[in-house]
């Protein structure tokens, strides 16, 4: 179960009855799964032998899905002395590492100013509450 696998052993199993996957540092053989696999057999093939991480959690699949790949983890992949992270392979094919993230600098989570919004909203309703229970009461 924990055989180690280089990127390039992986690439070597991409067809329909031997392929391979690698997400989140993991190798996972599709093999059995891919007639099952309810996005269909294309998408699994088109990602055979590469980095799939992107794509199978852009899709936002349920946990149920994520026990059904516990269940075809093969083993890890070997990460070499020198590299900067885990290279990510996108269907198109190219590389590139998770030191320098190609998209948007900050997908760590929410920037203090949307916490900061998200503060004075609350205040403001709050303060919108007090007026109108203290009118309400007034009329009474
Ligand atoms: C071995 C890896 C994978 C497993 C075990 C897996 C498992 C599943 C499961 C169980 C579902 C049903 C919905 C759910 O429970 O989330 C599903 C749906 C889906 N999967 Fe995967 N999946 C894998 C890889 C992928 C990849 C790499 C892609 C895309 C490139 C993908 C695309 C989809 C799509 C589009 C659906 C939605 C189908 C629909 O609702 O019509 N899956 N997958």
């Amino acid at each position: 179960m924990s055989k180690t696998f280089t990127l390039s052993d992986v690439s070597e199993h991409t067809s329909k009855k031997d392929l391979f996957i690698v997400i989140h540092d993991k190798v996972y053989n599709a093999t059995s799964f891919v007639d099952e696999h309810p996005g269909g057999e294309e998408v699994l093939l088109d990602v055979g032998g590469q980095d799939a991480t992107e794509a199978f959690e852009d899709v936002g699949h349920s946990d149920e899905a994520r026990d059904v790949l516990n269940g075809l983890c093969v083993g890890n992949v070997e990460k070499k002395e020198g590299d900067d992270g885990p290279t990510r392979v996108t269907s198109g094919g190219a590389t590139t590492t998770t030191n320098k993230p190609p998209r948007s600098a900050g997908d760590g989570g929410l920037s203090i100013g949307y916490y900061a919004l998200i503060l004075l909203g609350g205040t403001l309703a709050y303060v919108a509450f007090q007026f109108l229970a203290d009118n309400t009461v007034k009329k009474l």
